[in-house]
């Protein structure tokens, strides 16, 4: 049975820098006292909230549009960007039209820039490279595997290698390559509601978009002290740490709306790399709206 109570959803949080500001924007309004928030790649939550473990989680694009029959989309909040993302790359040692035949090393940490990079270089670049996924965290300084000539990879890795790449190696960012190929924004992840969780709780639902959207105003109106809290997180855990300036262009670089452009880029994307998904990916459909209070809709 779903017990449903005021900010008791239980919450994902990508544990990349790319949640920094919602953390700390969470953190501010004191939500992140009462939520219990879940920390862990995009993978990771998706299983989670797929299997129950979590309510409402961000999650890569492709798993909501491929998992549409069971997940509601959250409004008003995403991932993305209008132009150059930063943290969401095709890494290549030469250019990307020599790929033809070649190894891509996909990273397995993403689903959507990883069938975002395959339609951009089968669609708009015009070459059919060999894929092999392998996970992030064995790709080396270069984020290029042994064998590879090329690699996507998302996250902070990817960041890293946008703020000091290594030489020799070219950061393609997929963001600015999908803007100037369709005009339209990217939307890398969404927050996906588990579809009988936001039904049988459509009022903890609203509360936890409403903290996650405030969170994101509290961010953005406090960027030096955000970028600041953001460098610190980045040298957690041994990692060589970010500077507060490349992180606070970083989230200037950031969108976090969803509004009509956004979902029009959403169904722009799921038309175009339709098949380079691995599974079917569903147009948006009336599913996005969440049940109306007291009902479904
Ligand atoms: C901007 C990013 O957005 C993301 C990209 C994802 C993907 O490619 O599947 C999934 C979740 C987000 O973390 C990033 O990871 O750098």
């Amino acid at each position: 049975m779903t017990t449903c109570a005021t900010l008791t959803a239980r919450l994902g949080d990508i544990s990349f820098l790319n949640c920094a500001p919602i953390r700390w924007g969470l953190a501010d309004s004191g939500a992140a006292r009462q939520a219990e928030l879940v920390s862990a790649p995009p993978e990771r939550l998706a299983g989670e909230l797929l299997s129950g473990g979590l309510d409402i989680s961000p999650v890569s694009l492709v798993r909501y549009l491929r998992h549409a029959d069971d997940l509601c989309l959250l409004p008003g909040i995403a991932i993305g960007s209008d132009g150059p993302v930063r943290s969401c790359h095709i890494v290549s040692r030469g250019p990307l039209d020599d790929l033809d035949g070649r190894v891509v090393a996909l990273s397995a940490a993403s689903r959507s820039t990883t069938a975002l990079a395959r339609t951009l270089l089968e669609d708009a670049v015009g070459v059919r490279p060999v894929y092999r996924s392998v996970p992030q965290d064995r790709q080396d300084g270069s984020g290029i595997p042994a064998g590879a000539a090329a690699a996507v990879l998302i996250g902070d890795d990817a960041l890293r290698l946008y703020a000091d790449p290594p030489r020799g190696v070219t950061v393609h960012d997929t963001g600015a390559l999908w803007r100037e190929w369709t005009g339209l924004p990217m939307v890398f992840a969404v927050w996906a509601v588990r579809r009988r969780f936001a039904e049988a709780c459509p009022d903890a639902v609203r509360e936890a978009g409403a903290a996650l959207t405030d969170a994101v105003a509290r961010a953005r109106s406090h960027p030096v002290e955000v970028a600041a809290a953001a460098a610190r997180e980045s040298g957690r855990g041994g990692a060589a740490p970010l500077g507060p300036a490349v992180l606070l262009d970083y989230y200037r670089a950031l969108d976090y709306s969803l509004g009509d452009r956004q979902l029009a880029a959403i169904q722009e994307f799921a038309l175009r790399a339709a098949g380079r998904a691995g599974t079917p990916l569903h147009p948006l459909h009336p599913s996005v709206r969440l049940p109306a209070p007291g009902g479904r809709t």
